[in-house]
């Protein structure tokens, strides 16, 4: 296994695809879609363009369908929910397909929709994603960061570094088998710094300010816990995430 990590969804590569490729995006994205579907939701839709989402949602019984509208860290009017994994209880999500548009990640997962098996991760579920991964023993890994419009963010790479680390010791890989460029060997040296304070990365990086301005303090401890939940979301079809079983 070859593992490539991209820092945004600007710098993967136009040409090619690999086997599996992974958004990650810590703050906030990957981290709902984990919870809401490990909440029982029934799948989460995710869009860059609002107008869309409002169109296709529409044909969507509307006691089955919640629209999930982030700009700029805040809900946006006439949505149900805003982008917070702090949301995402059974009660309010069981059974509903989520439709979603955030900043960053549902941006960085349209981006690689195309390739044969697409995969949501946040640290919240870093482990399971790490032994699909080994399970299925996939040739070419790509794990993209979402970033911050177009620029790169710390607690994504970070991520990116803690699945290869996991990867690297339940595999017995030494890094430079396991790693695809020198970006992988950069993120697992960042979690290797961070692995045992992440809160505080959370509290230095310019997302987790941008969001503790908003008040959001609450979110930023939820998203900073590493293998809670044993939650693997799959595309099933383009740009539609579902919860896979890992047996
Ligand atoms: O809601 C979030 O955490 C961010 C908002 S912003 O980019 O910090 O304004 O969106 P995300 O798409 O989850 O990065
Ligand atoms: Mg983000």
């Amino acid at each position: 296994m070859k593992v490539f990590t991209y820092h945004t969804p600007e710098r993967v590569p136009s040409d090619g695809l690999p086997d599996c490729a992974i958004a990650v995006d810590v703050l906030r994205a990957t981290t709902t879609i984990a919870a809401a579907l490990a909440a029982g939701a029934e799948a989460v839709q995710v869009f860059s363009d609002l107008e869309q989402l409002i169109q296709e949602s529409d044909d969507w019984p509307a006691d089955q369908r919640i629209r999930v509208g982030e700009r700029g860290g805040q809900t946006v009017a006439g949505f149900d929910l805003g982008n917070s994994p702090l949301e995402c209880h059974p009660e309010r999500v069981q059974g509903c397909r989520l439709f979603m548009s955030t900043t960053n990640g549902t941006r960085a997962l349209e981006r690689i929709q195309g390739a044969p098996t697409v995969l949501a991760a946040a640290l919240i579920n870093r482990a399971t994603v790490g032994d699909y991964l080994q399970k299925h023993q996939l040739e070419t890994v790509w794990i993209v960061g979402s970033g911050w419009q177009g620029s790169y963010s710390l607690e994504d790479t970070v991520c990116a570094g803690a699945i290869a680390h996991y990867l690297s010791q339940s595999l017995g890989l030494p890094l430079e088998t396991l790693a695809g460029n020198d970006e992988t060997i950069a993120a697992i040296a960042l979690y290797d710094h961070y692995q045992d304070d992440l809160l505080t990365l959370f509290h230095q990086c310019s997302h987790g300010q941008r969001l503790l301005n908003l008040g959001n303090h609450a979110d930023l401890k939820y998203c900073a816990q590493i293998d809670t939940l044993s939650v693997l979301p799959i595309q099933a079809e383009p740009k539609v995430l579902v919860k896979t079983a890992m047996d």
